[in-house]
C-alpha cells in the first residue's frame, strides 16, 4: 500500500465537507444493553467508509443513528451539510440499503423504485426519468416491468440499490447488503457499488463482517469492538491500483487484507468465539 498515490478517486475539496458528525455517542436500550459507548465519528463527503466488527458491536445501531432512525442516549449526532427538518432530522438526503432487499412483491421493478418518490408526492410521470436513470445505473433498465419473483437475489439487491439512489441522496448507508448472496454475485455487486461511488461522488457508509469486502471497497475503515460497542481503530486505506479483478489478486490487496485482519483480531482480543 502506498500512502502517496491514490488512483481511487480522491474527493475534490468541495465535497470533503462533513456530512455526519457523531460526538461521544452512547446508546443504551431499555433492556439495559449498552450498544454503543463514547462513539465519535465524522464522515466527510466523498468517503467510502466501512464499519467492520464482530457481531453485536453496535454497527447497525450506529448506522440507524446516522440515518436519524434511532435516538442517542448521550452524546450528539449532527448532519452539518443537510437541511434539518422540524424533528431535528436530515431532510431526504440519506438512503438506506438493508441486507434483505425488502421489495413489494405485488409491484414491478418500476413500482418498487418509484416508492420513495411516491411517498414524497411526486407523480409517476415526473418521476419517470429519475427511475429510469437509477435503473440504468444498476444495469436493470430492461427489467422495469418484471416482478421481484422473476429476479435473482443479486437483481433484487440491485433494485433495492436503485430505490435508494432514486432520491439522489448525498449519503448511502448499507447494512451488510450482500451478506446473503453467493460469492460471485457479491463480487459483482461490490464492483457495481464502487462504480456508483466513483461516478456519482456519493458518500457511502458500509457495514460488513468481511475483512475482504471492506479492504476491497473502502478508502477508510472503522473497526469496532464489542461489549460495549465502540470504535477500536479508524484508518485510511489508500491503494495505488484501481480496485478491480486485477486488484483482487494483487500483493497490495493481500497486504490491505492483512492490515485490516490484524486490526480486527486486536478488536476481538480477549473475546471468546
Ligand atoms: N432494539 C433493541 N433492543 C435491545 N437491544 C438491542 C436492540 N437492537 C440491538 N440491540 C443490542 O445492541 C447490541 C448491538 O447490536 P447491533 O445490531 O447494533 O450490532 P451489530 O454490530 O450490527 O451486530 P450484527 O453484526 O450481528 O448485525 C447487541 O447486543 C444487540 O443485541
Amino acid at each position: 500500500m502506498s500512502l502517496s498515490e491514490d488512483t481511487i478517486t480522491a474527493p475534490p475539496p468541495e465535497q470533503r465537507r462533513a456530512l455526519v458528525v457523531m460526538k461521544d455517542v452512547s446508546k443504551v436500550f431499555s433492556s439495559g444493553t449498552v450498544a454503543l459507548t463514547g462513539m465519535s465519528l465524522t464522515v466527510n463527503g466523498g468517503e467510502f467508509v466501512s464499519l467492520l466488527g464482530p457481531s453485536g458491536c453496535g454497527k447497525s445501531t450506529a448506522l440507524r443513528i446516522i440515518a436519524g432512525l434511532g435516538d442517542t442516549t448521550t452524546g450528539t449526532i449532527d448532519w452539518p451539510s443537510s437541511r434539518i427538518n422540524a424533528k431535528g432530522l436530515p431532510e431526504g438526503d440519506i438512503s438506506f440499503v438493508f441486507q434483505e432487499p425488502t421489495l413489494m412483491p405485488w409491484a414491478t421493478v418500476f413500482g418498487n423504485v418509484y416508492l420513495p418518490l411516491k411517498l414524497r408526492g411526486v407523480s409517476k410521470h415526473a418521476a419517470y426519468d429519475d427511475i429510469m436513470a437509477a435503473l440504468t445505473r444498476v444495469g436493470l433498465k430492461d427489467f422495469v416491468d418484471a416482478y421481484p419473483r422473476e429476479l435473482s437475489g443479486g437483481m433484487k439487491m440491485r433494485v433495492s440499490i436503485a430505490r435508494a439512489l432514486v432520491t439522489k441522496p448525498k449519503l448511502l448507508l448499507m447494512d451488510e447488503p450482500f451478506a446473503a448472496l453467493d460469492e460471485i454475485t457479491r463480487q459483482k455487486l461490490n464492483d457495481d457499488v464502487l462504480r456508483l461511488w466513483k461516478e456519482t461522488g456519493i458518500t457511502v457508509i458500509f457495514v460488513t463482517h468481511s475483512v475482504f469486502e471492506s479492504a476491497y471497497l473502502s478508502n477508510r475503515i472503522v473497526v469496532m469492538k464489542a461489549r460495549p460497542g465502540r470504535v477500536h481503530a479508524d484508518f485510511p486505506l489508500i491503494t495505488s491500483l484501481e480496485r478491480d479483478a486485477f486488484y483482487r489478486t494483487s500483493e497490495e490487496y493481500r497486504q490491505a487484507c492483512e492490515t485490516v485482519s490484524k486490526t480486527l483480531l486486536e478488536a476481538l482480543g480477549g473475546e471468546e468465539h
